[in-house]
């Protein structure tokens, strides 16, 4: 299961969240996230994978902190198009279409991006796109019949382990933690996301 840890800024709190053992660490490049990348830190993941976290973003704003910050993956987090994947994607971007869901229908659009994603995140909806701390009704992904693996995303804290216990979807292939695990806006708890990821392995085998 891959771990995602999102929103994340502070070079020393990146190092300590990688050795926490995050597989993936998510770096917002949304300036209206309190989250927001405005710099290259000092320090980035040299072990976990980059993730840039965009919201509505044009084709040559991406590519640009995409080569800056030496992404691994592109998170798409608004109403980006098939298009624009299609575009990243013959490019030879990976990545992962964020979509924020609330009932079973909003699945149906996610089939047009699957071509063009290694992944796909399904998180809450909200007024600020993401990092709301909410969790949606996970039971809404049993009507997903996609072939795209996905990550469950929103709300996820500490106390959410006895539920993922219980989540099951053959496409299922990780989880993204933010705002459940923060002390300030970006700034994570290194040993409670340890202690975490640790009994996540444990409980799912992987
Ligand atoms: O984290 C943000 O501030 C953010 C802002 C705008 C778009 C996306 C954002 N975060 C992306 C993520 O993948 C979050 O981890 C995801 O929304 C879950 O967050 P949370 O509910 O706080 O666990």
């Amino acid at each position: 299961m891959i771990v995602k840890v999102c929103g994340m800024r502070q070079p020393e709190n990146i190092r300590a969240v990688e050795q926490a053992g995050a597989d993936w660490i998510g770096l917002i490049c949304y300036d209206r996230s309190p989250r927001f990348v405005s710099s290259v830190p000092s320090y980035l993941p040299q072990h976990s994978k980059r993730i840039g976290v965009f919201v509505n973003e044009d084709y040559a704003g991406i590519t640009h902190r995409a080569h800056e910050l030496s992404l691994d993956y592109l998170q798409l987090h608004g109403k980006e198009t098939p298009g624009l994947c299609k575009k990243l994607h013959e490019e030879g971007f990976r990545l992962i279409k964020a979509f924020a869901l609330r009932k079973a229908s909003d699945l149906e659009c996610t089939y047009a991006y699957a071509p063009y994603c290694d992944y796909f995140l399904f998180d809450t909806p909200c007024h600020g796109y993401g990092g709301s701390g909410q969790s949606f009704d996970w039971s809404i992904l049993g009507n997903y019949k996609g072939d795209t693996p996905f990550l469950l995303s929103g709300g996820i804290r500490p106390e959410s382990l006895p539920a993922l216990s219980g989540f099951h979807h053959p496409r299922w292939a990780g989880i993204d933690l933010n705002s459940g695990f923060e002390t300030a806006p970006a700034q994570k708890d290194a040993k409670q996301l340890a202690s975490f990821i640790e009994q996540f392995r444990l409980l799912t085998n992987k």
